[in-house]
């Protein structure tokens, strides 16, 4: 145990948009004491070099990554790293009976082989990636409980599950009819540089990519599938739009029941989702907009039915960083340690 019985906790990772999420959510929190950063090309940095804003609170150095001294450490670690990294370090951190929660895609998959097929790899931890749990609470709530190994979800599939997930699981919808048209603030692609992302290319302008490809693209389908009961494919299109944080995934499916009306819908969501702090279904008529999330751990879920078409209209907005990512992880620690799900975590946007 860390200070005054605190969990002593540490971030992988620490000098990235995960990292420093990570680290502002940490320092508040009261059940943990943040103890160590770790990083690569910032080791030896003090992390106040890297992020002067936090220096009055924050008096910790980015240390080179020995996991023997991590696990020597730290209770909980957070993997906060580029894809392909985790599954490199995780077995000897769980082997020293960390718990671990990894903010990249590696643990996201239940079948590995689905996993190397979309960002290659040569793994052969395919006993530990089969016990990790999927980090999405609103459905794996006990499951990440018990969980010493979470991976936590990408952001598009953290916003466009919850959009779909009470159609999935009441067979409300017809599954591969599911269009998943969304659009992402640029912090999206994380800290380091990338031409796309700069301000003079991303501004004024807005674009799909990634366009029936995305890597994402397979982690919704295992899940959906898992709530449908069989195999689903979807049609997922992500955006990069000119603003830093947020996500807008709006979601369309044909309904079963044609006779369903809105109200039907809300109430349904609304019965779906009344244990979980972390996602507010909106009444009827009124539609999310990403500032409302922006710095919370929220999911807002806009519902709307088109009777023309037999379609309902789902629309889901989250912070990326949050709920998307750092959020979201500490959502989970704090099921796996046993403190209520909402501990440590902004509810309300500055926005006004
Ligand atoms: N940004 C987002 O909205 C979301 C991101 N994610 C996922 O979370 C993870 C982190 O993303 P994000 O914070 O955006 O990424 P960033 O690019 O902002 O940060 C990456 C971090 O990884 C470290 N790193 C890079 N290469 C290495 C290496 N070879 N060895 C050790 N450490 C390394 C960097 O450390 P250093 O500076 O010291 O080199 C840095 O701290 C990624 O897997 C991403 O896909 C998930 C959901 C949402
Ligand atoms: C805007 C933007 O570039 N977004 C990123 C989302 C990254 C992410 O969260 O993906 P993983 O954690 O699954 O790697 C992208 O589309 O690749």
């Amino acid at each position: 145990m860390g200070d005054m019985g605190r969990v002593p906790v540490g971030i992988v990772g620490a000098s990235g948009y995960g990292g420093v999420q990570l680290v502002r959510l940490l320092k508040e929190h009261p059940g943990v004491e943040l103890v160590y950063l770790g990083g690569e090309s910032s080791a030896g940095k003090p992390f106040s070099d890297l992020y002067p804003h936090l220096g009055h609170q924050v008096d910790l150095t980015i240390e080179p990554i020995d996991l023997e001294q991590i696990a020597a450490r730290c209770q909980v670690v957070f993997l906060s790293l580029p894809n392909g990294l985790a599954y490199k370090m995780a077995p000897t951190l769980l082997e020293k009976g960390c718990k671990v929660l990894d903010l990249s895609a590696d643990y996201r998959f239940a079948d590995i082989e689905t996993y190397t097929a979309w960002y290659g790899g040569d793994r052969n931890d395919k006993a530990i990636a089969a016990s990790a749990i999927y980090g999405l609470p609103e459905l794996y709530r006990d499951r990440i409980a018990s969980a010493q190994l979470v991976g936590c979800p990408g952001c598009y599939p953290t916003a466009s599950l919850l959009a779909l997930s009470p159609l999935l699981k009441q067979g409300l919808i017809l599954p591969e009819t599911a269009i998943i048209d969304a659009k992402s603030g640029t912090s999206g692609g994380g800290r380091q540089a990338k031409t796309h992302l700069l301000l003079a290319e991303a501004d004024n302008s807005l674009g799909a990519y990634g366009v029936a490809r995305h890597r994402h693209t397979p982690e919704i389908e295992q899940i959906c599938s898992d709530l449908a009961g069989h195999e689903v494919t979807v049609q997922f299109t992500p955006h990069l739009i000119p603003m830093v944080r947020g996500i807008l995934a709006t979601v369309y499916a044909t309904l079963r029941d044609p006779g369903l009306v809105r109200e039907d819908l809300i109430t349904i969501f609304n019965a779906f989702y009344r244990n979980a702090p972390w996602v507010k279904v909106l009444a009827g008529g009124v539609y999310p907009q990403t500032k409302w999330a922006c710095g919370t751990n929220l999911c807002y879920i806009g519902v709307e039915v088109d009777p023309r078409t037999d379609r309902v209209i789902v629309m889901s907005v989250i912070d990326n960083l949050m709920k998307g990512q750092a959020g979201q992880a500490v959502q989970c620690m704090n099921l796996m340690s046993g403190w209520e799900e909402t501990l440590g975590l902004p509810q309300m946007s500055f926005y006004p």
